[in-house]
């Protein structure tokens, strides 16, 4: 078996006084397409944080590529490859498109801007607009691509298709799918739209009080209407 990329043995994680990670444990491997659902107030956006160094990890352990990087900062986190894109956009509104990218460079020429236009022909063709003036889905497009501009060696996406229309929703999930066919990005993303994630994903964690209560091929999961009103608390179809 391919040994995982990055694997969360126990974590346990929370805010003051609150427990909101409660041993939680997963293993992600190369290439992989990992969805992560669940009803709201689980833990998933405090999952991707407490790996990105976000928010403390208290007990437990976080490895990535071999290394526990628990104690890590998350600047340092970022550049063992950890690529996280949050559910805020992290975009610079007052910054062009151009702009918010070559800040994504870091130490990268900017001929790395070419690949990013490649994969988001939209943002080449604003790229003079500013930030702000972009549609939500273009913002979302411009996040991803800032984060790919780090050259992640494994990416994490909250809420991704929030809040935009159907249309673009599927022009994401299809660069999504190209980071991982093509790219052997694994992905890991947190999303509302079970029915639109599960079609994406390979595999599945269904979380429940900060812990995995349910794991699946996520095209088996997609069918299982008993585990998901259970748990998720809807049926997809
Ligand atoms: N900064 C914070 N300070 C205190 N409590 C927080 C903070 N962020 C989240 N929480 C609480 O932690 C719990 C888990 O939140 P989290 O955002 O991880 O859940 P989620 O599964 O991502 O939910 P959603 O789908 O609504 O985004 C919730 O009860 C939430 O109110």
């Amino acid at each position: 078996m391919t040994s995982p990329m990055l694997q969360l043995e126990g974590v346990v994680a929370g805010y003051g006084p609150t427990t909101v990670l409660d041993h939680l444990s997963l293993q992600v491997t190369a290439g992989e397409r990992v969805a992560m659902i669940g009803r709201n107030g689980v833990g998933k956006t405090t999952a991707l944080r407490t790996v990105m160094g976000l928010v403390p990890l208290r007990d437990g352990r976080i490895v990535f590529m071999g290394e526990d990087i628990g104690r890590l900062t998350p600047h340092q986190r970022a550049q063992r490859g950890l690529g996280y894109v949050p559910q805020t956009r992290d975009i610079f509104p007052s910054l062009t498109v151009e702009e918010n990218l070559v800040a994504g460079l870091k130490r990268r020429p900017r001929a790395a801007l070419d690949d990013a236009y490649a994969l988001f022909p939209r943002l080449a063709e604003r790229r003079r607009n500013g930030g702000g003036q972009l549609s939500g889905g273009e913002q979302q497009m411009l996040s991803v691509a800032r984060a790919l501009l780090g050259q992640p060696r494994l990416i994490l996406l909250d809420e991704p298709l929030e809040g935009l229309a159907p249309l673009i929703r599927q022009d994401l999930l299809r660069v999504f799918r190209r980071l991982s066919d093509e790219l052997s990005i694994p992905v890991v993303i947190v999303e509302q739209q079970v029915d639109e994630v599960l079609g994406y994903a390979d595999r599945a964690l269904v979380l429940d009080h900060g812990t995995v209560v349910h794991a699946a091929p996520a095209a088996e999961l997609r069918e299982d209407t008993e585990t998901l009103e259970r748990w998720v608390g809807l049926a997809v179809h």
